[in-house]
């Protein structure tokens, strides 16, 4: 039976961000009102400054709103200690950043291993989920390569195979596709959507390319800090 109370993933109502500078106060978010619900494909996108960034980190838990209230599938993010948003953020989100941030000296597969054995995964393990996640992201014969010997797309296919190896609910990308060309961008976009529609995840990523928001299923406008539009443009698919 469908369970109708379950709560949304993620829920922010007023949520802002207020840096300091100086004498100077500077709201990078400001009255953000927003609901994700499991398996949304959603991009973030406006200008330079306009607080994407910021709205990443608040989504991923990596920093806690300066106002209003946030609530990660029915808990609110105010009332965790910080070990209990660190526990719930290692559990249930993956991450990808811009610059891939893969380690150097590790290959493909350890690089995406790393998550399981951290959180305690015997090696064998660790190894065949990894290889099979690598293959999902069409980098079995790759596996082995460490990241200089990959291209940029390649480099962020293994960041998202090691984003999803924990089964997370959510995904955050934060601007995934600024360092690659229009066609490597749109492969990844492509591949995370694919992804997220295969296991139902929830996948939010942050852009300043217009271009990429045809591929999405909800298009949200940001401005000053502020959701300035949110559109759906795709029935959102939810989980059954
Ligand atoms: N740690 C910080 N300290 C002070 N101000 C900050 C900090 N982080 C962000 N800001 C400011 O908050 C505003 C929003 O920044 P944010 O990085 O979220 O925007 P963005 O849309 O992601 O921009 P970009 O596309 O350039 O990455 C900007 O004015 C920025 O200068």
């Amino acid at each position: 039976m469908l369970n109708q109370i379950q709560p949304p993933l993620l829920e922010l109502r007023g949520v802002g961000k207020q840096y300091q500078l100086g004498e100077v106060a500077l709201d990078a978010l400001a009255g953000v009102d927003l609901r994700i619900e499991r398996g949304e494909f959603i991009a973030v996108w406006g200008p330079s400054g306009s607080g994407k960034s910021t709205l990443c980190n608040l989504l991923g838990l990596l920093d806690t709103p300066t106002s209003g209230s946030l609530a990660f599938d029915g808990e609110p993010t105010a009332r965790m200690s910080d070990r209990r948003r660190s526990d719930v953020r290692n559990r249930a989100i993956g991450f990808v950043f811009q610059s891939f941030n893969l380690v150097p000296v590790l290959s493909a597969l350890e690089n995406v291993m790393l998550p399981l054995q951290i959180g305690g995964a015997p090696e064998r393990t660790a190894r065949a989920e990894a290889a099979e996640r690598l293959a999902q992201v069409g980098l079995a014969a790759h596996m082995a390569h460490r990241p200089a010997r990959l291209s940029g797309g390649q480099q962020q296919r293994v960041a998202i195979a090691r984003a999803l190896i924990t089964r997370p609910a959510l995904v955050v990308a934060d601007e995934p596709t600024a360092n690659l060309d229009t066609e490597n961008a749109v492969m990844i976009i492509e591949l995370m959507r694919r992804i997220g529609r295969h296991e139902g995840a929830t996948f939010v990523f942050s852009t300043h390319d217009e271009r990429l928001l045809g591929r999405v299923d909800r298009q949200l406008q940001l401005r000053d800090g502020r959701a300035v539009s949110d559109r759906q443009v795709a029935p959102a698919r939810g989980v059954s």
